[in-house]
């Protein structure tokens, strides 16, 4: 075959947009600054087959137009919320240029608290990085909220037997163990009409105590309760996922010099760990797989 036949192709999904805008809003009303502190990624979807095609650009917003309008925004909308930022991104492009149908918009954001209680001297404070993903298509806007990185451990109140044995299996069960885990979670919201930044704050107490809660026979029923929790009390809630390493803690044999190790001295591995995920729905709720695609590594 020469180098010069080309095969037919067709352009199929495609978006575009820059990527992690790194965008500090200070409200400065008063001398008791606040602080928001995003990295918001813009990507805008609809008709761009002449951009591909033919290298035409007329439908071409630019990339560096959508970093200005994040900091604009960021000015005269202001940051009420991660998420009210992202539908704010969202109906401005969808409004304004008849060919963008939709898109997908998605921030982090990293929390902040006074020092001291001074009035502009923070530290950096959420242990946990907060996420939000805005997909829209036509008047259609999904969110999905979350967070990751936020660790968690449990001295005892947790064991793991009862498991199949074979002749590969080493591990003992156990009543009492340490269950640790980095939880990186995701919700998705039925409703844009809600206060996301005390619903975030609901959701994160919520799975705080539930993890603190009862006796845990393995990190999967945790998890499965904690969703259960969470959907329970916020019906604007229908789905959440969960990926959650299984932060081995192996209790430390210190009888080499005669000690006994009462659950009180573990080795924390880094490496391997169990790797536990899943995904609790409201039962009958729609399923919007669609939205969760581009959500790395299950969530
Ligand atoms: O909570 C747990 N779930 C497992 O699936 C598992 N597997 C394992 O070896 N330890 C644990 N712990």
């Amino acid at each position: 075959m020469s180098v010069e036949t080309k095969s037919k192709v067709v352009l199929t999904k495609n978006q575009f947009g820059k990527a992690e805008n790194r965008v500090v809003r200070v409200y400065r009303d008063t001398d008791r600054h606040e602080i928001r502190d995003l990295n918001v990624t813009s990507q805008l979807r609809g008709d761009f087959e002449a951009a591909h095609t033919d290298g035409d650009n007329a439908h071409v917003v630019p990339t560096d137009t959508q970093k200005n309008t994040v900091f604009a925004f960021a000015k005269e909308h202001g940051v009420k919320s991660p998420e009210n930022f992202l539908l704010n991104l969202g109906d401005h492009f969808t409004k304004n240029f008849d060919w963008v149908t939709g898109g997908r918009w998605a921030a982090e954001e990293y929390g902040w608290a006074r020092i001291n209680d001074h009035d502009h001297t923070f530290y950096r404070a959420a242990p946990e990085i907060r996420t939000a993903v805005l997909v829209r298509e036509g008047d259609k806007n999904t969110v999905i909220s979350g967070f990751y990185d936020l660790t968690v451990m449990k001295s005892t109140g947790s064991g793991f037997k009862g498991y199949p044995k074979d002749k590969y299996t080493t591990l003992e069960e156990t009543d009492d163990r340490i269950l640790a885990t980095d939880i990186a979670t995701r919700w998705r919201y039925n409703t844009t009409d809600i206060d996301f930044d005390a619903t975030y704050n609901k959701v994160k107490e919520i799975i705080l105590t539930t993890f603190t809660e009862g006796h845990s026979p393995s990190l999967q029923q945790t998890l499965y309760q904690i969703g259960e929790a969470v959907i329970s009390a916020v019906p604007e809630i229908d789905e959440i996922k969960f990926s959650c390493p299984n932060k081995h803690h192996f209790v430390s044999d210190l009888s080499f010099c005669g000690l006994e190790n009462p659950n009180e001295v573990f080795y924390a591995a880094d490496r391997p760990y169990g790797l536990i995920e899943a995904t609790i729905a409201r039962e009958g709720a729609a399923s919007e797989e669609e939205a969760w695609v581009g959500i790395a590594a299950f969530i």
